[in-house]
């Protein structure tokens, strides 16, 4: 089980402040969605050099033109890729097409998808990386998370990876690692807090105990 530090509110050099702060206690860094529309993809490009030892995501949430969009990250040098569950079947195989090809990872995100056991279903059989449970900002606003979803999909995926996204916090972690997904995306769970450190060494230690593969 590998724990991603998401950057979404911050601009480039707050990124890789941060980043220094947690690098000993992180696997992957994420340049979030705002971070890439503001920024673009020299976000990503930046965050890899700056730690060539963590693997970066490149949180495009592409729709359409994936393969392309999957391209560009990968000449950025993005180890994975997100593109969304909603988007068509023939966008999901473009992505992973040309993942192959650019030796790098795909990681749909269900984000807004209703039906997620059906949809997980069909994305595992497109030969996806991972397939990723995420409560966004405005539902996590009214409340809501993705902790059920996981076991849901937990239940159908027969090959790719796991993933949880959406407001995990320090409180919450060990409920989503009996679930045993294999990547548990943290943002504010770490980024806004006091002591990040502090923080995401405590996350990396309940995993590294929690985790059974
Ligand atoms: O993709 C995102 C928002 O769309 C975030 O990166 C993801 O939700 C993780 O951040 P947080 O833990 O703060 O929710």
């Amino acid at each position: 089980m590998k724990l991603q530090l998401a950057l979404d509110l911050v601009n480039i050099p707050e990124a890789k402040e941060l980043v220094k702060e947690v690098e000993d206690h992180i696997d992957v860094v994420e340049i979030g969605t705002p971070i890439i529309k503001i920024e673009g993809l020299k976000a990503v490009r930046e965050m890899k050099e700056a730690f060539p030892n963590l693997e970066v995501l490149a949180d495009l949430k592409t729709m359409d033109a994936a393969a392309y969009e999957v391209q560009k990250a990968s000449e950025a040098n993005a180890d994975i890729v997100t593109v969304l569950g909603a988007a068509e079947d023939e966008s999901i195989k473009g992505a992973v097409e040309e993942a192959r090809n650019q030796g790098k990872e795909v990681l749909v995100d269900l984000i807004a998808v209703k039906d997620i056991e059906t949809r997980a279903k069909e994305l595992d059989e497109l030969d996806v990386d991972y397939i990723c449970v995420h409560t966004g900002y405005d539902l996590q606003a009214v409340g809501k998370n993705s902790f059920e979803d996981l076991q849901t999909i937990k239940n159908v995926v027969k090959n790719a990876k796991t993933a949880i996204a959406g407001g995990i916090k320090l409180d919450q972690l060990e409920e989503v690692i009996k679930v045993q997904p294999d990547l548990v995306i943290v943002g504010s769970g770490i980024a806004g807090q006091e002591d990040k450190k502090a923080v995401a060494a405590k996350m990396q230690e309940m995993i590294r105990q929690g985790s059974t593969a």
